[in-house]
């Protein structure tokens, strides 16, 4: 990909980088060797392409991108849903798929203003006054799925992917709130004025991902 604007692009560190790096080096990205997964390096430059890649907690992606520090991103649904950033959502990567559902334990029943645990707060707020229920969320960062067996929270909200987690922790999903895919975004003035640089590489990925009519 002939590339000339100098750009930035924030990669989320963890599951969904691995898909994504793949997904770009199919749309002709140069990518550099030292640019893994594994890798220490918070900051890594394309050479001769003006690109570079900034490792992120896929949580900061959008706060990256908003504040223009980066002026492209890749970054789950969920994360989008979640911090309600200003930032312009420019394709579905479909890489990552998940689903965000409400669980709890079998034998779960209705009790007045019930505790739901979550890693997503906002979300889970959104759903449930939606759902018109009265409810306490409990921010979580992690291991949500303990929170109905010591008794913190009558529900969850998380991320089901296999299912294995609620299984291997005797829980059941109750409801689905949202099916979850990895996006890519842009920094809104980035997007108008490096337009020419970020089409090249929404072009060569939507090319890779099935997306041409798709793009937003
Ligand atoms: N079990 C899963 N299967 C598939 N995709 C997932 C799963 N869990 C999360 N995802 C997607 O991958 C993204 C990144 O998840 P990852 O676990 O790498 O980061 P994280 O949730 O911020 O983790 P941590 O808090 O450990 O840094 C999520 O935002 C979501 O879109
Ligand atoms: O349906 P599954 O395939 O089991 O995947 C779902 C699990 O994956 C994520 O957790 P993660 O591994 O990121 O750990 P965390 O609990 O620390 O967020 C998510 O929060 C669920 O717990």
């Amino acid at each position: 990909m002939a590339e000339r604007t100098p750009l930035t692009i924030a990669m989320p560190k963890g599951r969904i980088f691995g898909e994504a790096l793949e997904l770009l080096k199919a749309a002709g990205l140069n990518v550099p060797t030292d640019l893994t997964e594994d890798s220490r390096k918070l900051t890594v430059e394309v050479p001769g392409e003006k690109i570079s890649f900034l490792m992120v907690k896929p949580m900061d992606v959008p706060t990256y991108v908003e504040h223009g520090v980066a002026d492209l991103g890749v970054v789950g649904k969920d994360v989008l849903m979640e911090e309600e950033r200003d930032v312009h959502e420019l394709l579905d990567l479909k890489i990552s798929p998940c689903r965000i559902s409400v669980a709890g334990m079998p034998d779960w029943t209705p009790v007045a203003n019930p505790k739901v645990a979550s890693k997503y707060p906002r979300i889970a707020n959104r759903w449930f006054m939606e759902q018109r229920q009265q409810v306490q969320v409990i921010h979580l960062n992690g291991s949500v799925e303990l929170a109905p067996l010591i008794g913190l929270a009558d529900r969850i909200v998380d991320i089901v992917s296999s299912g294995r987690t609620l299984q291997e922790n005797g829980l059941i999903e109750l409801e689905e709130i949202t099916q979850i895919t990895s996006r890519l975004i842009a920094n809104r003035a980035s997007y108008r004025l490096k337009n020419e640089g970020i089409d090249a590489i929404v072009e060569g990925l939507a090319h890779v991902v099935g997306q041409e009519g798709e793009k937003r």
